[in-house]
Order: structure tokens, then C-alpha cells, then sequence
């Protein structure tokens, strides 16, 4: 007897393009939501686009927030408890968009993403990435109802966040890579169209990284355009497997442990060249990867993150810990293994 269901939940509209953000009020009429938005936002992206997009309702409430912590998100839903909002919108670089995710999937509202930086692939996902304590949780939350990417915003945003978006996206491969180990050796449940799509996004971003250059409104446009498509794979497999594998631990540890911490995307690329190593040794792709992030300007050192060596090592032969997630690490690295590696692959000058 067949008894598989799914359930992709994916958004309904989404808009990119020059000069969007002033048609924001346009795409919620679209959605047919009604009330006032509660704007959730972080400082630089709210004196960058605030005025424009509160301008555009009659009424509106705000709540700044820093951090993606769980201490954010309540405050959030406080917020929307206090001011009664129709629907929540989450402006801002992925930490501000993961609060606003999930607070509105907690308060039951529509929820609409406006990225001002091409940083992330969380623009579109229906996750929310969070840490706590010794771990980082992937949270499930409804994806946003309808994504609005201003390319002349984003093209203006600081070069190093649109290189991080472009480096999430690399790092793909290596996540379809352990997601693919996962399933051979775990059995865990993958979609090979999810693993497919996440792969060939990778790909495009490569082929296109000529036309991915600072201040072009065009660069932001391709970045974007494979966020979104990086955003549904995760969406079709239910879960971020196909956008982050082991790199992603690795990152997520750095976050905890660095004295300062680099971009999330910067610190998966570097990620992502490791765990090629390790998913390949010397006749590996390892080299494909750090030449594309060369390509586009993404670190490919520790150096070039600002983590110190020690740091990097203690992140790599730890973080397999962060989350029950089978990858290429396994049950985790020596640290002999890990410096073997990171000094292979010029990781660590
Ligand atoms: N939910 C998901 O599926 C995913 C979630 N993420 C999460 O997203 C976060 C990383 O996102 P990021 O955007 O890299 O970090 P972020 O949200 O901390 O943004 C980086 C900085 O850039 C600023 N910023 C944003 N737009 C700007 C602009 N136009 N001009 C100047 N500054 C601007 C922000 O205010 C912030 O200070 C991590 O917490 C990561 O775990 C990342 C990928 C997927
Ligand atoms: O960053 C992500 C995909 O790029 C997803 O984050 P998680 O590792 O928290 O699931
Ligand atoms: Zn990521």
C-alpha cells in the first residue's frame, strides 16, 4: 500500500527587481492581507529602507532586533501580541528574516521577507536557524508568503554580504554531499529533485560568478535569483539538508566558539573546501570550490575570516556535535586529521 504524503510549502509571489521595495504595500494587497504590518527589522536595514516601507501604510509598528535568538523572537511576539498586527514583515540580512519567520509562524500571521543583503539563502526558506546553548537548531516555520528583493538595494549593500550569499550557495555541494552519504549510510530521507536543484543552483552561480562584480545591479539580480531557487530546495526537502551539510556545522561552531566570528556565508565556503577534502582527499574537488569562492571574492582562509588557526581547528573537530545530523565528519575528527587537512588544502598558511 503506497502511504507517503508530502506537504512543499513554498511562497506565492516573489519580486525582485529595481526599485520593488516601494511596491511592498502592492504585493500585500496581492496576498490579501489585511491590518496594519509589525515590521521586524535590525538598525542599518531600517535607516536604509525603514521610511520607504512604513510609508507606503497607514499605520505600522516596529521592532528592532539584533540577535537570531530565541530572546528575540519572544520579544517579537510580544510585540504582535501588543500591537495586534495583520501580518509581520522581516526587513533586513537573515537574522532579522529567521525572527520574523518564526515569530509569525508562532503567531499564526502571514509573513513577508525583504532581503537588503544577498547574503543568505534564508530569504525564502521555510527554516529558521537558531542557536542555543552547545547546539544550533534548524527551526520549521511556514516559508514566507511573498519575498520583495530590490536588486538596486542589494547591489548597494557592503560587497563582502553579497559574497557570502554567493559562498552559501557553493557551499551546496558539499551539503548535497553529505546528504547523499547520510542517505546511503542513515538512511536518511532525501529528494534527489531537492538534491538536484540545490546542485544545479550551485552551478549556474559558478558559471555566472564573470558577471558577479561590486555594485552591479545585474550581480545582485544572479545572486538573488539562486537564493530564491536555494530557498525552494530546502522548502521541497522538508528540511535545510540540501543547503547545509557538515560546512554548516562547522560555521555554526565558529559562531559560538570565535572571539569574532565572520559572515555565515564566508565561514561555510571556507567549510565547504574542508569537507571537499574529506569527501574527496587529494584527486577531490577541493580545488574547484576554493577557486570559485576566489572568483567572487570569498575568503578561502582562516586568515581572510580573521579565525585564529587554533580556532578553526577546535571548530572543525567539534562541531559534529553541534546537531544530529550524519555527515562526511562523522563521528568527529582528530585534531592531527584536522590540521592535516586545513594545512592541505591552504586553509592554514
Ligand atoms: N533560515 C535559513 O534557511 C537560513 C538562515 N541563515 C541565517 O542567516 C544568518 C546570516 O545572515 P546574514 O545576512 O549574513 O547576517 P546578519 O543578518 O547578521 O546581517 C549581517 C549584517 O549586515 C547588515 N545589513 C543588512 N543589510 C544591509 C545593507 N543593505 N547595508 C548594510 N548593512 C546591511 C545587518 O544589519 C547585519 O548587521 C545566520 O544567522 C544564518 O544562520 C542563513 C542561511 C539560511
Ligand atoms: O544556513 C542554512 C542554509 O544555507 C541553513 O541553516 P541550518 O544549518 O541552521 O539548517
Ligand atoms: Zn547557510
Amino acid at each position: 500500500m503506497f502511504t507517503k504524503s508530502t506537504w512543499i510549502r513554498l511562497p506565492r509571489n516573489v519580486v525582485v527587481g529595481h526599485g520593488v521595495v516601494d511596491r511592498t504595500a502592492e504585493v500585500v494587497d496581492d496576498l490579501h492581507l489585511q491590518g496594519r504590518p509589525l515590521v521586524v527589522t535590525s538598525p542599518t536595514p531600517r535607516s536604509l529602507v525603514g521610511d520607504a516601507i512604513e510609508s507606503q501604510f497607514t499605520d505600522s509598528a516596529v521592532v528592532v532586533v539584533e540577535e537570531a535568538t530565541f530572546e528575540s523572537v519572544e520579544r517579537v511576539i510580544e510585540r504582535a501580541e501588543a500591537t495586534q498586527p495583520g501580518f509581520l514583515l522581516g526587513v533586513g540580512g537573515g537574522k532579522a528574516i529567521d525572527i520574523a519567520k518564526m515569530a509569525a509562524d508562532h503567531v499564526g500571521l502571514g509573513f513577508v521577507s525583504v532581503p537588503t543583503a544577498a547574503s543568505h539563502d534564508g530569504i525564502v526558506s521555510g527554516r529558521g536557524s537558531v542557536p542555543e546553548g552547545d547546539t544550533r537548531h534548524s527551526v520549521a516555520a511556514d516559508p514566507p508568503l511573498a519575498v520583495v528583493a530590490d536588486t538596486e538595494v542589494l547591489a548597494e549593500a557592503p560587497w563582502e554580504l553579497t559574497t557570502a550569499g554567493c559562498a552559501d550557495i557553493i557551499s551546496n555541494y558539499t551539503a548535497v554531499m553529505d546528504w547523499r552519504l547520510a542517505n546511503r549510510l542513515k538512511d536518511v530521507p532525501h529528494s534527489e529533485y531537492a538534491a538536484a536543484l540545490s546542485e544545479m543552483t550551485a552551478e549556474i552561480l559558478v558559471d555566472n560568478a564573470d558577471s558577479v562584480r561590486p555594485g552591479l545591479e545585474e550581480s545582485a539580480w544572479v545572486v538573488t535569483k539562486a537564493l530564491v531557487s536555494s530557498g525552494v530546495a530546502m522548502s521541497i526537502a522538508g528540511s535545510s539538508r540540501p543547503a547545509s551539510g557538515a560546512e554548516h556545522l562547522f560555521s555554526h561552531q565558529l559562531d559560538r566558539i570565535a572571539p569574532e566570528p565572520a559572515l555565515h556565508g564566508h565561514q561555510v565556503g571556507v567549510g565547504s573546501i574542508l569537507t571537499a577534502y574529506l569527501h574527496g582527499g587529494d584527486r577531490g574537488f577541493w580545488t574547484d570550490i576554493r577557486d570559485a569562492l576566489r572568483s567572487i571574492d570569498a575568503p578561502t582562509t582562516a586568515g581572510e575570516l580573521g579565525i585564529p588557526p587554533e580556532t578553526l581547528v577546535e571548530a572543525l573537530t567539534t562541531c559534529h556535535e553541534i546537531r544530529d545530523r550524519y555527515t562526511i565528519l562523522g563521528d568527529g575528527m582528530s585534531e592531527e586529521a584536522a590540521w592535516e587537512t586545513a594545512r592541505k588544502t591552504g586553509v592554514i598558511e
